[in-house]
């Protein structure tokens, strides 16, 4: 048992990846799956024998992994007991319409109750899937199949599901955990270099609130995960550590009865960047902006030494994510942010700070972050950023 060893709660190592067993009694596995499509594969398959199954795919990813989708379901499961729709992907479409269509589908593909939604793609169609299946007759069983570096390290380790609404980032969703997750690190083989970055920024939000080493990792090697990275051994071991840090922080914490949770850090400020920009800047990248926002922040409480603060942005910047957007980084909109996030989490702020690499902590109230903290950390990043008021340079994320 990876975690505290008691009445068998906690994340356990399995031969193919991790088990999660929480408090209310939850369990499921996260496992790492060379040649998920390979035919004679039963990792999948032996998930959906006897089902039938509606998968569900973006328009990249049924381009690109369409067909072997297609073969391997044909492969195990007759004609008439499953089925494939491409559903749009983006921020835009991630909506409670689109939920509905996927149930719309799965009513004309004749899924049961002991059918079966598969979600083949990134964190928006998990998370658009994940919400229906949850919906669709009361409730249904999904399995992920991840194929974004967020959906592996993030999305796929979790019980959230969700999508947005009246303005507000996954406003709308449910609890819901899959019956499997599984991520084929060949996926991650096609995916552009800003899906890449987004994703090094989940990996590096759960490094800086729990593993000093795997900080150090992204440190020493920012190009993980990029053609001609040539480091798979590492890759691997990234990915692995990722997953079992966040199962770890939210084993006991599953369904958040407890609204203080460090896997908050980089989302406080994110949901309202993200919407403010009209979805250009993307779920990694705002995590970023907000990772760095919240350390010159614990700088500024006297909670983080200004060194270890300058060695955490530098990092987010080596990685290639931005620190600083002169559109949104502004007091007004990041003061509507800390409201929003006090409102979500039962009128308590619980800002997400790093006391060190691998440590972090909260400031809990509101009061805590005034006005003036806000102005002096936008003012510090801007002119990290080369948006000192009056440049012209600056980063763009366009
Ligand atoms: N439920 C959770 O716990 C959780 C956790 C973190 C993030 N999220 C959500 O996840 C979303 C971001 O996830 P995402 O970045 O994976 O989004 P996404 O699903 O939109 O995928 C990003 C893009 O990459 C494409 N793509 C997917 N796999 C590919 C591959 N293997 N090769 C090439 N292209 C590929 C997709 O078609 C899409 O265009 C956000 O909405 C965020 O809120 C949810
Ligand atoms: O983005 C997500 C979940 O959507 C995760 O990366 C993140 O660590 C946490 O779950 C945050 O708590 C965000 O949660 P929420 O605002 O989506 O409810
Ligand atoms: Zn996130």
């Amino acid at each position: 048992m990876l975690t505290e060893p008691g009445d068998g709660r906690g994340v356990r190592r399995t031969p193919e990846g991790f088990e999660l067993r929480s408090g209310d009694g939850t369990v499921y596995g996260v496992d790492l799956v060379d040649g998920v499509f390979r035919p004679d594969n039963p990792a999948l398959a032996r998930h959906c024998r006897g089902r039938t199954v509606l998968a569900l795919v973006s328009p990249t990813v049924d381009r690109l992994y369409g067909a072997d989708l297609r073969g391997y379901l044909g492969h195990w499961l007759p004609a008439d007991r499953w089925s494939v729709q491409v559903i749009p992907t983006g921020e835009d479409n991630k909506t409670l319409a689109t939920a509905d269509l996927v149930c719309g589908y799965a009513k004309a593909a004749a899924v049961d109750r002991r059918g079966l939604m598969l979600a083949v793609g990134g964190g928006i169609t998990a998370d658009i899937v994940g919400f229906a299946a949850s919906m669709y007759n009361r409730g249904i069983a999904h399995i992920k199949v991840n194929t974004t570096l967020i959906g592996q390290v993030d999305v796929g380790v979790g019980v959230k599901t969700g999508v947005n609404g009246h303005g507000s980032k996954n406003l709308l969703g449910a609890y819901h955990p899959a019956v499997a997750s599984l991520n084929d690190p060949a996926f991650l083989r096609t995916l552009p270099a800003r899906e890449i970055r987004c994703g090094l920024a989940e990996i590096l939000k759960v490094a800086v609130i729990r593993d000093a080493e795997l900080f150090a990792t992204l440190e020493r090697h920012p190009r993980l995960f990029q053609p001609g990275s040539a480091r798979p051994e590492t890759e691997r071991r990234v990915v692995e550590d990722a997953m079992r840090l966040m199962m770890q922080e939210l084993c006991s914490n599953l369904r958040e009865h407890d609204l203080a949770r460090l896997v908050d850090f980089g989302h406080t400020f994110s949901p309202v960047i993200e919407v403010a920009s009209g979805y250009r800047i993307g779920h990694g990248e705002a995590v970023a902006i907000d990772m760095a926002v919240s350390s010159h922040i614990a700088t500024l409480a006297g909670r983080l030494t200004p060194e270890r603060r300058d060695r955490l942005v530098d990092t987010v910047q080596r990685l290639g994510l931005p620190v600083f957007d002169p559109e949104v980084c502004t007091g007004p909109l990041l003061r509507q942010a800390l409201e929003r996030a006090w409102l979500h989490r039962g009128r308590r702020l619980n800002l997400v700070v790093p006391t060190a690499i691998g440590a972090a902590g909260f400031l809990h109230d509101y009061d805590e972050v005034p006005d003036s903290m806000v102005a002096t950390a936008l003012a510090e990043l801007a002119a990290r950023s080369g948006n000192a008021a009056g440049s012209l340079s600056g980063a763009s994320l366009a």
